[in-house]
């Protein structure tokens, strides 16, 4: 996306807030116009000393008084200002993040699977608030510093065209000299970073591997890279002190000869008759802060790009493709026949991934996938829940294809427990009543008994008020949760992802037992982890490279004395 187009989607944004918008433009503009007047109404003051015997005090009463109220003025201006600006930052921000939480809802699984979780985090958060920093800066410090270096100089024209002309063919040295130093300090300190970086990583290692260093008897030469990579620290740092520290006197200096140079042309001014000593305090104070909105601008540019590539990559999110229309029939009455039908799939075109597979699990019926991790499991229940399209052949539940009915409908037929357990934050009773917010409390019972997560949640201080956090509840303790949650739920097609590696011993039988009670007259594939879970399976589907190539019962697949024999006996001399 260019950055013009990247403006213009920002500026759409803006749009909505356009009567603040062209408010606080209203009140920069009043705000620089008083900031300005004032040092004149000074200027003004001074000449009343109209002699050291002769000061015209009534004049100088009302220019004080007038002065009052401008600086009464320019702070309730700027103060509104920054509040609608904030304002507007804030709403501009808002709805970003909440079309791009939108847009997340609805897009594909393959394209949140095919970025990290961090990076659209840092989108949603990170990003767009770098965007509202630089919309704040943009609006409080561009807008009121190009328009203050305008207007200045128009001021200045007013009092003395010659005087204006110095300053203006003056300011290019200021910045030469602070860009001088600023390239070469920064220079130094980029050296200074990198090369603490090294010595990080050498302490790292000398710590972190002190048994391979002395065993290799390395520590003299990792002391000598130490005092050297020290030396040169040493050096960096102190030219970056050296330089960084020439900035300010420098450019101090510079300035020093602008204004003296103003008060010289000015003096002669005077002499002439062309200028009045209040007129030459006056463009003193500006040849003084004339500088000022320019080094603002520069600082404020470097955050409206960052803000600018934020804004890209936030827009990229809110552009990309969301899944396909969902049709509106839906899947109703489910009895639980499954059929799989010659069916192809890959994530990537080149690399073909699922090959014909036919699979038919009538209602209520047992099927175990089995085989080697990577072989494509996950995958096939991606396909079930149609978190993917096929890409060939078509799966069917109930005799109805599932790409013509909607997506909620068919995802509501199937409870689903995973390996990974989801407990969001929140009571035990807003865990479980998750696909069934309404249900009572004698339901949500009657599910924890059946799913054997009654004692453990009736043992919890608050039973089911009890507020979860992330660590809250043993592994164990979470996937009965999750059973209970899908219990209540009554659907009727199950995928169950087993997991029973990290759970203890006496957990993992409940754990077992909750399965079987869930699985009971309801069509289930269950990913086995471990095939001493599987025996009892109805249908034992085993995988290898994206094809089955065996399948049956238990007893008929260790008959063969195939692929499915040799996991099971590996597993179980194991
Ligand atoms: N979202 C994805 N995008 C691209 N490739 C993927 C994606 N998910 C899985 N894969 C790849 O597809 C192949 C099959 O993965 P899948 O997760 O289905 O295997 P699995 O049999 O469930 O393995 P495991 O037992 O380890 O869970 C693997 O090579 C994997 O790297």
């Amino acid at each position: 996306m260019t950055q013009k187009e990247t403006v213009r989607r920002i500026l759409q944004f803006i749009r909505v807030y356009r009567i603040q918008v062209v408010l606080s433009l209203i009140l920069a503009a009043v705000s620089v116009f008083l900031s300005l007047y004032i040092p004149i109404l000074f200027g003004d003051m001074i000449d009343c000393i109209v002699s050291p015997q002769h000061v015209n005090w009534s004049l100088m009463g009302i220019n004080g008084r007038r002065i009052f109220v401008l600086i009464i003025g320019y702070a309730v201006s700027t103060w509104t200002m920054n509040v609608i600006n904030n304002h507007i930052a804030y709403q501009v921000v808002k709805d970003m993040r909440d079309q791009v939480m939108e847009k997340i809802q609805c897009l594909p699984l393959s394209y949140l699977d095919q970025r990290e979780t961090g990076d659209l985090v840092q989108r949603v958060i990170g990003d767009i608030d770098q965007i509202s920093d630089g919309l704040l800066l943009g609006f409080t410090q561009l807008f009121t510093g190009v328009l203050t270096i305008f207007a200045t100089l128009v001021f200045m024209l007013v009092k003395s065209v010659l005087i204006t002309i110095f300053v203006v063919v003056c300011t290019p040295l200021s910045f030469a000299v602070a860009r001088f130093i600023a390239s070469r300090s920064y220079r130094m300190f980029r050296l200074q970073t990198q090369t603490r970086g090294r010595q990080t990583g050498l302490i790292d290692e000398m710590i972190g591997h002190q048994k391979v260093v002395q065993a290799f008897d390395h520590q003299d030469r990792a002391s000598a890279a130490f005092a050297s990579l020290n030396d040169e620290l040493h050096a960096y740092s102190w030219r970056a002190v050296f330089y960084s520290s020439l900035t300010n006197p420098c450019t101090r200096f510079v300035n020093g000869i602008i204004y003296a140079g103003v008060l010289v042309f000015g003096a002669r001014q005077i002499l002439a008759h062309a200028l009045t000593i209040g007129g030459l305090s006056v463009l003193l104070n500006y040849s003084n802060q004339y500088m000022k909105p320019f080094n603002d601008i520069s600082s404020v540019i470097s955050e409206l790009q960052n803000a600018l590539a934020c804004a890209a990559r936030v827009f990229e999110l809110l552009d990309a493709r969301p899944e396909s229309t969902d049709p509106a029939a839906e899947l109703s009455d489910v009895k639980g026949d499954i059929a799989v039908c010659d069916v192809n799939f890959s994530y990537d075109r080149n690399k073909p991934l699922l090959r014909h597979i036919n699979v038919h699990a009538n209602a209520g019926r047992k099927i175990a996938l089995v085989g080697p991790t990577g072989c494509g499991k996950t995958t096939l229940i991606n396909l079930l829940m149609r978190f993917y399209d096929v890409d060939a052949g078509s799966i069917r539940i109930d005799g109805m294809d599932i790409r013509d009915v909607s997506r909620a409908s068919l995802r509501r037929s199937f409870g689903m427990v995973l390996q990974e357990t989801w407990i969001r934050q929140g009571t035990v009773r807003e865990n479980i009543t998750l696909g069934k917010p309404d249900a009572a409390d004698e339901e949500i019972y009657a599910a924890a008994r059946a799913a054997h997560s009654y004692e453990f949640i009736r043992r919890l201080p608050d039973g089911l008020d009890t507020v979860l956090y992330a660590d809250s509840l043993s592994q164990g303790q979470k996937q009965l949760l999750c059973i209970t949650r899908v219990m209540l739920v009554h659907p009727p097609m199950l995928i169950l992802d087993e997991a029973t590696s990290s759970i203890d011993t006496r957990t993992e039988v409940l754990v077992q037992k909750a399965f079987d009670a869930l699985m009971k007259g309801r069509t289930a594939f269950v990913v086995a982890h471990r095939l001493s879970t599987i025996q009892n399976a109805d249908w034992i589907l085993v995988m290898k490279d994206g094809q089955i190539i065996e399948q049956g019962t238990h007893a008929s697949l260790l008959a063969e004395h195939g692929f499915y024999a040799q996991l099971y006996n590996s597993q179980f001399q194991a």
